[in-house]
């Protein structure tokens, strides 16, 4: 997996310049360091008084995650949704054999300029006629505690716009996100773009 999010790192520097790469992966993304986590979601059951409309339950709210890249491997029960670029839209992630999901975190969002996006995602599970569970296994590739996260003048010239993110350090903002008791549970609203855009801070 941590070579995986390595060629993917590499690839995506070198779709923003020929020499970004060489110049940025070892010295941005060289102390990167991954970890796992499964999920396990129990399937509510079908109940035959229950109506159409709450017949999905959130099994895991809606969120951005806090690596640079995150990899998900669902199991073939499904739910996993992503807000489209609109931020209205949801679209569903449909599990397929021997296929992965890649996810852009916050922390490559900030490092990017926004270049890349860290998108919303949640999972929604339908009631069915069984008991079980559905599984899946996500392995996050994040910077260490101590990274300052600053994109590079190149990358930020890639964008229209200006810089729109402040400098901060990697550790700062994981505290951020956990120690703030609405940001562990209702995580949109309590992301980067709330704790390092610089628009907000003006
Ligand atoms: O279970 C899934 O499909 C997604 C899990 C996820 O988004 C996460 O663990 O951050
Ligand atoms: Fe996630």
């Amino acid at each position: 997996m941590t070579e995986l999010c390595e060629k993917i790192m590499k690839a995506i520097l070198s779709s923003f310049g020929d020499d970004l790469h060489h110049k940025y992966y070892e010295s941005e993304f060289g102390n990167c360091h991954g970890y796992f986590r499964i999920n396990n979601y129990t399937i509510p059951l079908k109940e035959d008084d229950h109506k159409e409309e709450d017949d999905s339950i959130e099994g895991l709210g809606m969120h951005t995650d806090m690596s640079c890249i995150t990899i998900v491997d669902q199991d073939d029960i499904g739910g996993l949704q992503v807000r489209s670029r609109d931020g209205i839209g949801l679209m569903d992630i449909i599990p397929k054999d021997n296929a992965l999901v890649v996810n852009v975190g916050d922390l490559l969002h900030a490092w990017t300029n926004g270049r890349l996006r860290s998108s919303q995602h949640r999972v929604v599970l339908k009631r069915r006629g069984f008991a079980g569970s559905r599984f899946s296994l996500a392995f996050f590739w994040c910077f260490d505690d101590g990274k300052v996260v600053f994109a590079p003048d190149v990358v930020v010239g890639g964008c229209e716009g200006a810089r729109v993110f402040q400098s901060f350090t990697c550790g700062d903002y994981l505290r951020f996100r956990e120690s703030n008791v609405r940001g562990k549970f209702e995580k949109v609203g309590y992301t980067v773009e709330d704790f390092a855009r610089i628009e907000d801070r003006h």
